[in-house]
């Protein structure tokens, strides 16, 4: 490791002396007398890892300079402040405007080699925490139990063809993630991958999102567009919430997957598509089969290969790895919390009905809420913890997007006076993506 780099900032050459000394022993030390001759220095010298700089230095300007200093270019960097003996406003001041620690003139041995000490660990902390948190992985699936597994391999399989793929799974299992994952593995990865959320919108719009339009093909279409078959050529089309679509779209999807061509609406020539097609769901599709709500043949088209992800309820083994990526990935300033073995064994412990979203979320917010840096039952809501519900939300807890995409729709709806046609007008959506935007609810933690 490189010894330690500290910038000692102080008009009186005593003071700079014997600082010099006592922290040459935690590293290499370079001396400053003012403001200006620091800031020259941190620009000639490249980061420091400590600065301690003197708060009132008469002829030679205001402490409180370098601290701005550093926060503004080293923002890692821990200030230590030096202030005169029972200037506690100026020392609680600086603390405020982001110093690590204050000490008071005159000096006490013992205190500026503990303070500088820490302030040292802190830094290497922090960057140890930050180069972690670079190799936590965003698009990395995380858990090792038996049912994972079996998707994994079943991904690395089907990851060399082009068939059609059925992910079932919970809401919150990770389908969209396995999906991506296909894609990344498959040799189409340099081709898009092209998501579409199949229940978000109109039978209609769909039918042109996902295979485009001729020219004037209905009000408002005015000039020929591709669709989302066409954007995925070469690549892979994920369609989300499968179950959702209707018969129309199912017709023309069989169409696709039969023929591999599409038309655009309007047009009758049809048009050369290479896209794999992976399609996911949280509903019984043979269920809908049965009530005459899914093609039967549609089913078998996409079912050729089926990855099935359990809920986390059924591989617990999993909850604790992701707990812990989840604290690195969402750390605040960079130091990813220890979680308590009682934290711990609650979470795993718990049902999760929104699984690995929901998971996520809890600890995301827990985070966000804790100062010690230890992750205890206090820190998660009931029935998780022991964190009553309530509490959580007055301490600034931020309502989900959907939560605040209801309120907002609630609203407009109840300044038409509940006339739906209008409110979804004014909300520039169709009346299902309203019925949907009203009934989203906050994640059940
Ligand atoms: N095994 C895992 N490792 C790491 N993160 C995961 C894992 N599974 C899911 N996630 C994360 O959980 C969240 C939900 O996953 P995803 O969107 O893939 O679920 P889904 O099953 O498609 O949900 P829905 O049915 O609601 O569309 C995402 O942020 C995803 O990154």
């Amino acid at each position: 490791m490189n010894p330690a780099r500290i910038l000692v900032v102080d008009d009186d050459p005593h003071a700079r002396d014997l600082l010099k000394r006592l922290l040459g022993m935690l590293g290499e030390v370079t001396q400053a007398s003012d403001p200006k001759m620091a800031a020259a220095r941190m620009a000639e010298e490249g980061p420091f890892d400590l600065v301690f700089t003197d708060m009132a230095m008469p002829n030679a300007g205001d402490g409180l300079l370098v601290l701005h200093e550093v926060r503004a270019h080293l923002p890692d960097t821990p200030v230590i402040v030096v202030t005169a003996f029972g200037n506690i406003e100026g020392a609680l001041d600086s603390i405020q405007q982001g110093a690590f620690d204050y000490l008071s003139k005159p000096f006490d041995v013992d205190a500026i080699m503990r303070v500088a000490r820490r302030a040292l660990e802190q830094k290497r902390l922090v960057e140890e925490n930050r180069s972690l948190r670079k190799q936590v992985d965003r698009g990395a699936m995380v858990g090792r139990s038996p049912g994972l597994l079996e998707v994994y391999k079943q991904v690395a399989r089907a990851a060399a063809t082009s068939v059609p793929v059925l992910i079932t799974g919970e809401t919150g299992t990770g389908k969209e993630m396995v999906a991506r994952a296909l894609h990344r593995r498959s040799p189409r990865s340099t081709g898009s991958f092209i998501p579409v959320d199949c229940g978000a919108i109109s039978e209609s719009l769909m039918e042109s999102e996902l295979f485009g339009h001729a020219r004037g093909s209905f009000t408002g279409a005015t000039g020929a567009r591709r669709g989302l078959f066409e954007e995925a050529h070469g690549g892979t089309l994920f369609l989300d919430e499968i179950g959702d679509v209707g018969p129309k779209v199912q017709a023309q999807l069989l169409r696709a997957l039969q023929e591999g061509e599409i038309r655009r609406v309007g047009e009758s020539a049809p048009v050369k598509v290479d896209v794999r097609v992976v399609a996911a769901t949280n509903k019984d599709l043979k269920a809908r089969v049965a009530e005459g709500l899914f093609r039967e043949d549609l089913l078998y088209r996409l079912d050729v290969v089926h990855l099935h992800l359990p809920p986390l309820r059924e591989r617990r083994e999993d909850i604790a790895a992701l707990v812990e990526h989840f604290a690195a990935l969402h750390a605040r300033g960079g130091v990813a919390p220890v979680v308590a073995g009682e934290a711990m064994a609650r979470l795993t412990a718990y049902d999760w009905p929104g699984n690995v979203r929901q998971l996520e979320n809890v600890v995301a917010r827990a985070l966000a809420l804790n100062v010690t840096g230890v992750l205890g039952p206090q820190d998660f809501p009931e029935p998780i913890g022991d964190a009553p519900k309530k509490l959580i939300g007055l301490a600034g807890d931020m309502p989900s997007l959907a939560e605040l995409s209801r309120r907002y729709a609630a609203h407009v709806l109840q300044h038409v006076g509940g006339n739906k046609s209008e409110a979804a007008r004014l909300l520039g959506v169709d009346r299902k993506t309203l019925y949907k935007l009203l009934e989203a609810q906050e994640p059940e933690e």
